[in-house]
């Protein structure tokens, strides 16, 4: 039997649009073993609404595996369960993505490295921010090169102020999200938002969160393109008091927000009071997935 534990993620923080991630302390959890047929048994309300058919995004995913690596098909049975709720900018399909990949590099012995698992899901979505700190952990930059498909990750120092997540009880499918950015940016904008990201990358290397935070909400690239598809984004902008900062969780709708310690506790009771969404008080994974035989 395999065990499969998988960190979420929350990517971009503000400008680091496609190319920054952290993994934080919600996880999927499979228990996996070969079997004649596919089975796949769902346990608690995040896995609810599932269908569970040959779209199933672990089937799906294994038998992309099996195809991209020529190997014979096989069926799983798998029990899962998972605190990362589905379509909320909490990298709940890079986790499945991951979970897959991990099952076929296990019953196949592939061994592959880490930087491999990396490569492999980052061409399946396209951008590294959500499977490569849920693969690596911590806070992780990446770029993956379509051109020539490669992807470079690395770690950047983590976040030591504590955080917290507002997660609003509507989904928001990150392909609808996606078709509210525009197709392309000024040349200034895109100057001006790099300059923003480069500006966070730094401020984190310096452990100077008052300038993190700040650049967390200037972002130009996405944030201002989907916010009106996320009502709870003003209101947390709104609710939060001094030094605090919050961002839109990968393409929303749950927000991040980082607080300076003295400061947390007022800003978590104030944003219990929002309606229409929980609020966690939430930890950076450090390991990234684990998987061992059981
Ligand atoms: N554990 C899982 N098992 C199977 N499919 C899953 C699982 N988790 C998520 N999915 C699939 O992924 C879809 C959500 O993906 P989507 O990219 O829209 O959101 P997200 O990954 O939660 O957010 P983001 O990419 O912004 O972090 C779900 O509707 C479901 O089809
Ligand atoms: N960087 C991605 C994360 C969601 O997959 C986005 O914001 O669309």
């Amino acid at each position: 039997m395999l065990y499969i534990k998988v960190p979420a993620s929350t990517s971009n923080l503000g400008p680091g649009f496609d190319s920054l991630g952290m993994a934080v302390n919600l996880y999927l959890e499979l228990e996996v073993s070969e079997s004649d047929v596919w089975n796949i048994q769902h346990f608690g309300e995040e896995l609810a609404g599932l269908e569970n058919n040959e779209e199933h995004y672990i089937r799906k995913y294994c038998s992309y595996f099996m195809e991209k690596f020529n190997l014979q098909t096989k069926s799983f049975s798998v029990v899962m369960h998972t605190d990362i709720p589905l379509a909320r900018g909490l990298g709940s399909s890079g986790s499945a993505l991951i979970a897959s990949l991990e099952i076929i590099d296990y019953f196949y012995d592939l061994n592959l490295s880490k930087e491999e698992k990396v490569s492999l899901l980052s061409e399946i979505e396209g951008h590294p921010d959500n499977v490569a700190p849920s693969v690596l952990g911590g806070v992780v930059v990446g770029y993956y090169n379509a051109h020539l498909n490669t992807t470079s990750t690395l770690q950047v120092p983590v976040i030591e102020w504590p955080i917290m997540v507002v997660i609003p009880d509507y989904e928001l499918k990150t392909s609808e999200a996606r078709e509210a950015l525009p197709a392309s940016l000024q040349y200034s904008k895109a100057v001006e938002a790099g300059a923003i990201g480069n500006m966070l990358i730094a401020a984190l290397y310096a452990k100077d969160y008052v300038t993190a935070g700040q650049m967390m909400m200037q972002d130009v690239y996405h944030e201002p393109y989907r916010k009106h598809l996320v009502p709870h984004y003003e209101m947390v902008r709104a609710a939060i008091t001094g030094d605090c900062y919050a961002f839109l969780s990968g393409a929303g709708p749950s927000i991040f927000v980082v607080c300076h310690p003295d400061h947390f506790n007022e800003n978590f009771k104030q944003l219990n009071q929002l309606q229409n969404c929980e609020v966690k008080h939430i930890q950076v994974d450090v390991n990234g997935v684990i998987a061992y035989e059981k």
